[in-house]
């Protein structure tokens, strides 16, 4: 099955393997962010929905493989990866990924295209090149066997394409099994899910009426107000979302504004806000009652909080423009009902959504970031009141920048102390499911294998009263 090129005004036809190409190397070459870079590829090359989805497909796929595409390649190919050019290097490992892991797609598609791609952007030669290395493929059978003598760390690492560095280091955290089942849970592909906005409709009248309406849907396991949706085309297109029913957000990051459970007329602050999912699920709980300061660094990333606010019309919502370190310069002090630090993190628990965040991520960005993380925490809980709450939430999976990054926070601040009185709807689920630790004291790790969500760490706190 050959994919129809497209062709581009102005420019030459590009089919579905060229795209993916394209995005790969940009990639790796320009540390480019592949969601982005693969939705801005799919608009200016107006791929058929199905060659849109192969290019989708492939462009994930490889990054989440990368390390056990190379282990192979580097036996096959002569100098791989460094002495072979980057578009060279992203096309073989992308037709690798096909022939090993997208086998519905008949083998001699992927080595043709392959082949047509390589001469039409290089020369006969690397054409030459690209078909010997995949021909020898399928002539030898790929050889998915590891060596007998490997650690752990290095047999979870090529089974499951993670870096060694991380996988030493999540085993030293979690042990072997629970850190296989989290690299084998990163490279599968992520369900859509959605929050529904219970100031508007109940969760089952959204769900009956979506799935009326053609829609795969059910409610999340996990998150009360969650719902997944397994055939839902994106929901940003549908009525629903423009009419503010619902939000889309994963069902892990629906529990930090459940833990943080901001009552109506409370004033709240949400220190880093952008694009503003937990403020908006924030000012929904207090039933727009109240007050929401939603603060982020990045003054473009304003104007995503004031049109998800304006799209749920909720006027609660105040936004700023500033450096979270510096808030008590423009907030006062001890004058927030519940504020909530949702910190930059490296990102190790969306994985599944960017797999290239495995590769880029190193031991010293996550001490860098529990540095910041440390500073930051202090400012935010500056600004809590007596007997209120901080909430501290991350994307990631690093005792550094969660477990640690808040018991040196309490060894600092002995006014403070973890707060396990979280709402029973947030916790039966996890309870019942069996991963509610037992000394459960008010932090929570979410790993990926729990309900298929991502990775998340949450901590309740509390100022001691006056
Ligand atoms: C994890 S994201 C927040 C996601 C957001 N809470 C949501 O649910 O949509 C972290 C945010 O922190 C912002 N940020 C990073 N450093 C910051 C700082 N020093 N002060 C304020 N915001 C910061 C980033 O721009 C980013 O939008």
């Amino acid at each position: 099955m050959m994919n129809k090129p497209n062709r581009l005004p102005g420019g030459k036809p590009q089919g579905a393997r060229e795209v993916a190409m394209n995005v790969l190397h940009n990639v790796e070459t320009k540390g480019a962010y592949s969601g982005l870079e693969l939705n801005q590829a799919l608009q200016a090359a107006g791929l058929s929905r199905p060659d849109a989805a192969l290019a989708t497909e492939l462009v994930y796929g490889t990054i989440q493989r990368l390390n056990t595409i190379d282990h192979d390649l580097k036996t096959r190919v002569k100098g791989w990866p460094g002495k072979i050019e980057p578009w060279v290097r992203s096309l073989l490992r992308m037709s690798y990924y096909q022939l090993r892991w997208l086998t519905r797609v008949p083998a001699h598609a992927a080595v043709d295209e392959a082949v047509t791609i390589a001469k039409k952007r290089g020369h006969k030669g690397i054409g030459g090149l690209v078909n010997g290395v995949l021909r020898g493929l399928l002539r030898d059978g790929i050889n998915a066997s590891l060596s007998e003598n490997l650690t752990a760390a290095e047999r979870i690492s090529l089974e499951h394409s993670h870096p060694q560095w991380l996988v030493e280091r999540w085993i030293a955290e979690f042990g072997e099994r629970l850190t296989e089942n989290i690299c084998s849970a990163n490279n599968e592909h992520p369900h859509a899910s959605a929050r529904v906005n219970r100031m508007k409709a109940s969760r089952d009248t959204l769900v009956a009426g979506m799935t009326d309406a053609g829609f795969e849907t059910s409610p999340s396991p996990l998150a009360g107000y969650g719902i997944i949706a397994t055939k839902a085309g994106n929901l940003v297109h549908s009525d629903w979302y423009k009419q503010g029913f619902l939000s889309v957000q994963d069902e892990s990051s629906m529990l930090v504004a459940a833990v943080a459970d901001p009552r109506p007329g409370m004033r709240v602050l949400d220190c880093c806000a952008a694009p503003g999912g937990k403020t908006m699920h924030m000012a929904e709980l207090m039933n727009d009652e109240g007050t929401i300061i939603a603060n982020d660094v990045h003054p473009h990333k304003e104007a995503l909080i004031k049109q998800q606010a304006e799209r749920l019309e909720l006027k609660n919502v105040h936004t700023m423009v500033g450096d979270a370190l510096e808030l008590s310069e423009r907030i006062d002090r001890e004058s927030c009902d519940v504020v909530l630090l949702d910190a930059p993190c490296s990102g190790l628990g969306v994985i599944r959504r960017k797999p290239e965040i495995k590769w880029n991520k190193t031991a010293d960005d996550i001490t860098s970031l529990s540095e910041l993380q440390n500073r930051l925490l202090n400012e935010a809980s500056s600004l809590v009141k007596p007997s209120g709450v901080l909430v501290y939430s991350t994307c990631t999976i690093a005792r550094e920048e969660n477990e640690d990054t808040v018991r040196r926070f309490i060894a600092e601040h002995p006014e403070f102390s973890l707060d396990a009185e979280w709402p029973e709807e947030v916790l039966a689920p996890i309870r019942e499911s069996g991963n509610l630790p037992d000394d459960f004291r008010g932090m929570l790790q979410l790993l990926p294998q729990m309900f298929g969500s991502d990775g998340f760490f949450i901590a309740r706190l509390r100022r001691q009263s006056r």
